[in-house]
């Protein structure tokens, strides 16, 4: 006779326990489960994914009605169990249903916080939990347009993004003062709110809410210092709460949440809780990963297999709006025992921050760039000593080998551990699927396990098992958009962009049907950049989709002021450019001078206001230190002092810089030229190096200084300057041309393959047809700094924009 398994609640936690039982022990139990909502056991973390349009309310259904029946489980939805006898071990349902249990789990999850302000509950006042609050949001987006989300963490800012591809206008209003702040450091906060406020989100921090107001709808909400702001629909977000009602009815011990100890057990015999209701050592978790494990425990409790029992967990969190990377995991603030290792990239719109404690990894935060999420997660997890190899966890082992990265980490990793939090699908799954089930890509994964089906962020650690198991070249390559607003890859952008003649970013947005016409940081700057590159008289310049940088001419600071690089051609000045600089850095009272990497000079902590002054009284050209552009050609001596030198290299570099600055490029390009093969100038790890040798030079592509050091592989070799200069103009316009955006010539040419560059530079045709192309390009450019301090209109316009971005 088997035993009789009641479930409460027919959610992601409950359910997924139940997968697990009948997997363990497929004939020990008759089920029941029970549900207050009317639908099938449903992916609620995809609610977020229905609401901004990326999926269908189908799409989301994990079990549907036939898995029950298949299952032999009797299920009552929209059905709710108002009574449990623990004495009789029997429990009630509002419609009249009784239903006797031997073991019981009780998985009510949580309620939203609704804040207890008058008015709340007048109509057009919802929280953002379920199927039916989804759907609301979507009728009301039909016939309202303006939406206040309260609550800027997680939830608040899905809803936003969701409310705003409804085509509503959104406001998120923040007690704290700034976002995410359970998840996040000030830096990446204050990153995400920029990116989210150019995607149309309008902001309300450090704002208490008083009241809804309105007679019997909401048309607004009034906080405590007397302001206001009007709204259709108010949004609450402001945290959850367990479920323990019926609990507390039923003598369950509860605390915040339903006390459970590592066996999920209550203080009742044969009552168990999991997910959200439960409170396991002072934690109630409100995220799927660890509700997961608490319910693979359970499970085998439950099918009486042995376990060591449930030890809580770390967990990491990913926000789920698309063209925005933002992820979080563990102890990510500072603390007087813990030191942190961090990288901030203001061109790309990349910051990391890994805080170590006790030599380990303890936690992280990343913006604009997620892809060492699960990396460092699993790190985190594993709490293995990282004590000396600080450095190498953030910039990737640069092949030193002692931090294990990719199918190596995850060749280390064992068969049970998880690498899908949010599907609790286990390396063990994964590699079963890619063996049994011919699996040989990520969304082959995807569609058998459901592996990275929800928040996405396992997708490369899903990636690195598939490498693991069939190597590099078993994998197929999945195709990904550019960014998150389209699916089409870079070819396919440019292509339309080409045959199409759209000359705008907004016409590529509109006509190639990106998923959210504004676009996103991602795709609004290589678009503008690809733009340019194929329509060089018609596009104008999208000034407002280029990073800060790039719009104030400037790098920067981390201190919010600025840097200022003026040209020195080669590196060589003159006393006169020497005097003008130093009395330039006086006035202006510059706090640093700094000779620079480049063989030029930078003018460190400068205030923005000051810069198109200082750019005045300098006189000299802009140096790009900041731009996707030719930054430096540097030159050693060569053959005018160096008694080695075999070739003039300093008036071969100032001629080539002379030549190419302004360009723009997908990404920065450094350059060098040197006299001899001693090569001085190092340029046999530039983006292109030229080294002289007797009777003509060699041409050296695709190195790299930096994080990812990589040498140059030689190109050519050819006798004259003239040639150089052909070479090096028709390598420049075919990286133009066929680069990513963002991508540096080294990543370049490793996926384009240097066989590739070589033939489509070798014919002479083709070389010139090149080199006309970029000519033309370069005949259209113009000195920025110049522009601004000569025409009023930009200097205007640029006083505005550098007051706005620092904002
Ligand atoms: C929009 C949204 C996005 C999210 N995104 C993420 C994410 O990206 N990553 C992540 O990890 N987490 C995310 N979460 C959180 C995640 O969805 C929850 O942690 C998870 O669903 C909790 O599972 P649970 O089974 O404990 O509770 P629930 O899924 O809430 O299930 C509990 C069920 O029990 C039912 N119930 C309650 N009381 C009774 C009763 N007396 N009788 C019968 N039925 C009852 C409820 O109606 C409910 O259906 C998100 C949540 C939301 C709302
Ligand atoms: N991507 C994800 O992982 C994801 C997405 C959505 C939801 N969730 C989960 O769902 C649950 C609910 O999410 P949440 O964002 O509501 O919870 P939360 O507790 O993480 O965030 C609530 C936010 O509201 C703010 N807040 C509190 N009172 C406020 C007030 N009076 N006015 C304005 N702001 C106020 C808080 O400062 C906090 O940042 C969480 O457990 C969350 O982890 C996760
Ligand atoms: S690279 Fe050769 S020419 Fe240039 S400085 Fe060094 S030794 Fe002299
Ligand atoms: S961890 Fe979110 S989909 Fe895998």
């Amino acid at each position: 006779m088997k035993k009789k398994l009641v479930l409460i609640g027919n959610g992601m936690a409950g359910v997924n326990c139940v997968e697990q039982i009948l997997k363990l022990a497929p004939n020990r139990y008759d089920i029941t489960i029970f549900g207050s909502e009317p639908h099938p056991n449903y992916n609620r973390i995809l609610l977020s994914s229905v609401l901004a349009g990326d999926a269908d309310m189908n799409d989301i259904v994990i079990n549907s009605r036939e898995w029950y029946k298949q299952n032999n489980i009797t299920l009552y939805t929209g059905t709710t169990v108002n009574g449990i006898d623990s004495s009789r071990k029997l429990v009630s349902a509002d419609n009249g249903v009784s239903v006797p249990y031997d073991e019981l789990i009780v998985a009510t999850g949580s309620l939203p916080f609704m804040l207890p302000l008058p008015g709340a509950d007048k109509k057009g006042v919802i929280a953002f939990r379920d199927i039916k609050d989804c759907e609301i949001m979507m009728e009301t987006a039909k016939l309202y347009k303006k939406a206040v989300v309260i609550g800027g963490g997680l939830l608040g800012l899905e809803a936003a993004r969701g409310l705003l591809n409804l085509n509503m206008e959104v406001s998120v209003v923040h007690i704290h003062k700034y976002l995410m702040e359970r998840q996040l450091d000030v830096t990446a906060a204050v990153m995400l709110q920029k990116e989210l406020k150019q995607q149309g989100m309008k902001f309300l921090l450090e704002k208490n809410t008083e009241r809804i107001i309105g007679i019997k709808r909401a048309t607004g909400v009034r906080f405590t210092d007397g302001s206001e702001e009007s709204a259709d629909l108010v949004v609450m977000a402001v945290g959850i709460r367990p479920n323990v009602q019926l609990a507390n009815r039923s003598r369950i011990e509860i605390n915040r949440g339903i006390v459970v100890n590592d066996y999920l057990e209550t203080n009742i015999p044969h009552i168990y809780a999991v997910g959200e209701c439960a409170e396991h050592r002072g934690i109630a978790y409100g995220l799927v990963a660890p509700l997961y494990e608490q319910g693979a425990v359970l499970a085998k409790r439950l099918a009486g297999v042995d376990t060591e029992g449930y030890q809580g967990s770390v967990v990491s969190t990913k926000l789920k709006v698309s063209g925005v990377d933002v992820f979080s995991a563990g102890q990510f603030t500072d603390s007087e025992d813990t030191r942190a290792v961090r990288v901030q990239d203001e061109f790309d719109g990349v910051y990391k921050k890994v805080v170590i404690k006790n030599g380990k990894v303890a936690g992280a935060v990343l913006f604009g760039d997620t892809s060492d999420g699960s990396r460092l997660f699993a790190m985190i997890r594993s709490g293995e000593d990282v004590t000396g190899r600080e450095k190498e966890i953030l910039f990737g082992s640069g092949g030193s080998g002692s931090v294990k990265c990719g199918a190596d980490m995850v060749a280390a990793m064992k068969d049970d551990e998880i690498i899908c939090g949010c599907n609790g699908v286990s390396k063990g799954a994964i590699v079963q699927a890619i063996n049994e089930k011919d699996c040989s890509s990520v969304n082959d994964i995807k569609a058998c396990t459901k592996a990275s089906a929800s928040c996405g962020g396992c997708k490369p650690l899903v990636a690195d098992v598939l490498s693991c198991v069939l190597g590099t070249d078993g994998v197929k390559m999945v195709k990904e958009g550019i960014c998150g607003c389209t699916t089409l890859s870079r070819d396919e952008v440019v292509d339309g962009i080409r045959s199409m003649r759209l000359t705008t970013s907004k016409e590529v947005m509109n006509v190639m049907e990106w998923s959210h016409p504004e676009g996103c940081s991602k795709c609004r700057p290589a678009l503008n950049y690809y733009l340019g590159m194929v329509w060089p008289d018609e596009h104008e310049d999208e000034k407002e989709s280029r990073f800060v940088n790039e719009r104030n001419h400037a790098n920067i600071q981390k201190d919010g002021t600025y840097s200022v690089v003026p040209r020195i051609y080669g590196g060589v000045t003159t006393p006169k450019d020497l005097k003008r600089i130093a009395e330039v850095a006086e006035k202006y009272d510059v706090p640093l001078v700094k000779i620079t990497g480049g063989q030029r000079i930078d003018l460190l902590g400068v205030r923005k206001q000051d810069l198109p002054h200082m750019w005045a009284d300098l006189d000299m050209p802009s140096g790009y230190a900041y731009g996707k552009t030719l930054r430096t050609v540097k030159t050693c001596v060569g053959s005018t002092f160096c008694r080695f030198g075999t070739q003039d290299a300093i008036s071969m570099g100032i001629e080539m810089e002379k030549r190419f600055e302004r360009l723009s490029t997908p990404a920065k390009v450094k350059m060098a030229v040197s006299g001899c093969p001693r090569n001085c100038a190092e340029a046999t790890i530039k983006d292109f190096g030229v080294v002289a040798i007797d009777g003509g030079w060699e041409l050296y592509v695709g190195g790299n200084g930096g994080t990812k050091v990589r040498a140059c592989d030689l190109l050519s070799k050819v006798k004259t300057e003239e040639e150089v200069l052909e070479w090096t103009g028709a390598y420049l316009q075919y990286y133009r041309e066929t680069g990513k955006y963002n991508e540096r010539t080294a990543e370049w040419l490793e996926r384009v393959g240097l066989d590739t560059i070589k033939a489509a530079l070798e014919n002479p045709e083709d070389r010139l047809a090149l080199v006309e192309r970029i000519e033309h390009a370069l005949s259209l450019t113009k000195d920025p700094w110049k522009e601004i301090i000569e025409t009023d209109k930009l200097r205007t316009a640029f006083d505005s924009l550098a007051a706005s971005s620092a904002q």
